[in-house]
């Protein structure tokens, strides 16, 4: 799947012809069209289709959510060809004039959500959590390693990479004060994820094995499941997160194809309990993703958060998700959990790295942050082992934050 493309090229781009991650873009006309990105171009499918001949409906559409729907063969069909495009000089006059810098298009959330799951994959983050939020109480919960724990998001509340983050207002109690209290979160606060894009729908009381994985999943990409810290702390016994987090949640525009991860892959680490038949991966082909995540402040460097550390794979959540019998739909997303690895500079949250207030972080401008502040912006890159050496590049997630209404 790599060789070489037409297009002016460096060979170790994280964009070239062993990525083509598809994302939703539009021109000065305002028209939702798909797109795949090479290098700093973005190829208009529906355009290239025509211009090449080729009929299919998916790639007329304003979102990813038809192609979603079709399923893996036609998935993969689709990246030959597009490869193909982008390769072979005989298609170069038809697919040339259908390329656009990526500086002259607007970006777009790329399909349209149906149900969003957020998981807690992190072993640290959710050893670091408990101890914060739990003090007294052993750091992680008896479940935590027998079925990988989750929550119902809110699928309206994922937004496009760059949407501007209002703070949000809610109910907060302090430790000190005898009753809660109505405004702005004090306590505003990022969380670094990988976020899975399904794909294959399925009926009603049939789970999706470990195995069948790749037959569901189209893609991966970046998310920021920005945090109310105060709203959460207070509002989350006993049923779990609620208005803390569905403000926003804000996903990278470019989905890269399970293909492009094949050397990412990797064996997750080693389990400490033996697990139920539906989640033993041990003789099932690894889905560890081997993706590194940088997270920034107003351009800081503030972390580098490795995904290979996640304790349950994207399998496995895909695997408990739909052990009961609930079916999937095009356009389900779900996202990791926050990615934080065993190190301090590996952490994946402002309230882990700043230790809940009590460790501010030093920004080079001299100011500390403990949490966010009106005005900041956040940003998520990462970037994964590519064929030859080279990395495959997933994007960013960016997000800044604005004054509560
Ligand atoms: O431990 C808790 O009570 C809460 C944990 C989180 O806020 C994390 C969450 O959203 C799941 C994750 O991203 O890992
Ligand atoms: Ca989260
Ligand atoms: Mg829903």
């Amino acid at each position: 799947m790599t060789g070489h493309t037409w297009l002016d090229l460096p060979d170790d781009s994280p964009f070239g012809l062993a990525n083509l991650p598809y994302g939703v873009f539009s021109l000065p006309d305002g028209r939702h069209r798909l797109g795949v990105r090479i290098g700093d171009q973005v190829l208009d499918l529906g355009a290239a289709a025509r211009a090449t001949g080729l009929r299919d409906a998916y790639l007329d559409a304003a979102s990813l959510t038809p192609l979603l729907g079709a399923g893996r063969p036609v998935w993969t069909a689709l990246r030959r060809t597009v490869t193909g495009w982008l390769s072979d000089p005989a298609h170069r006059p038809a697919i040339e004039p259908q390329l656009h810098p990526l500086a002259e298009v607007s970006l777009h959330l790329p399909f349209e959500p149906a149900d969003y799951v957020d998981f807690y994959a992190s072993e640290h983050h959710a050893a670091n959590l408990g101890a914060l939020f739990r003090p007294g109480s052993p750091a992680l919960t008896p479940n935590w390693k027998h079925l990988p724990i989750g929550y119902h998001g809110r699928a309206g509340s994922l937004v496009a990479s760059g949407t501007e983050v209002v703070r949000p207002n809610g109910q907060r109690r302090a430790p000190e004060d005898e009753a809660p209290s109505f405004g702005p979160s004090r306590r505003l606060d990022i969380e670094a994820e990988v976020g899975f894009l399904v794909g294959a729908p399925t009926e009603l009381g049939r789970p999706v094995s470990l195995a069948e994985f790749p037959e569901h999943v189209f893609g991966v990409c970046l998310v920021n499941d920005w945090s109310a810290r105060d709203l959460q702390a207070w509002e989350y016994v006993p049923l779990g997160p609620f208005l803390g987090k569905s403000f926003a949640t804000s996903v990278s525009p470019w989905i890269v194809p399970l293909e492009a991860l094949e050397q990412a892959r990797t064996t997750p680490p080693p389990r400490d309990v033996p697990l139920l038949p539906y989640l033993d991966d041990q003789d099932a082909p690894p889905w560890g993703l081997d993706l590194t995540l940088e997270v920034r402040l107003n351009g800081h460097l503030l972390s580098r958060p490795p995904a290979a550390s996640l304790y349950w794979t994207a399998a496995q959540q895909l695997a408990h998700l739909t052990a009961n019998g609930a079916r999937l739909r095009a356009g389900d997303f779900f996202a990791s959990g926050t990615v934080s690895g065993p190190a301090h500079d590996q952490r994946g949250s402002l309230i882990e790295l700043a230790w809940n207030g009590t460790e501010p972080i030093k920004l080079p401008d001299g100011s500390t942050r403990t949490f966010l502040e009106d005005g900041d912006e956040v940003v998520i890159s990462a970037t994964a082992p590519g064929p030859g050496g080279t990395r495959i590049g997933l994007g960013e997630v960016t997000g800044r934050i604005l004054p509560a209404a």
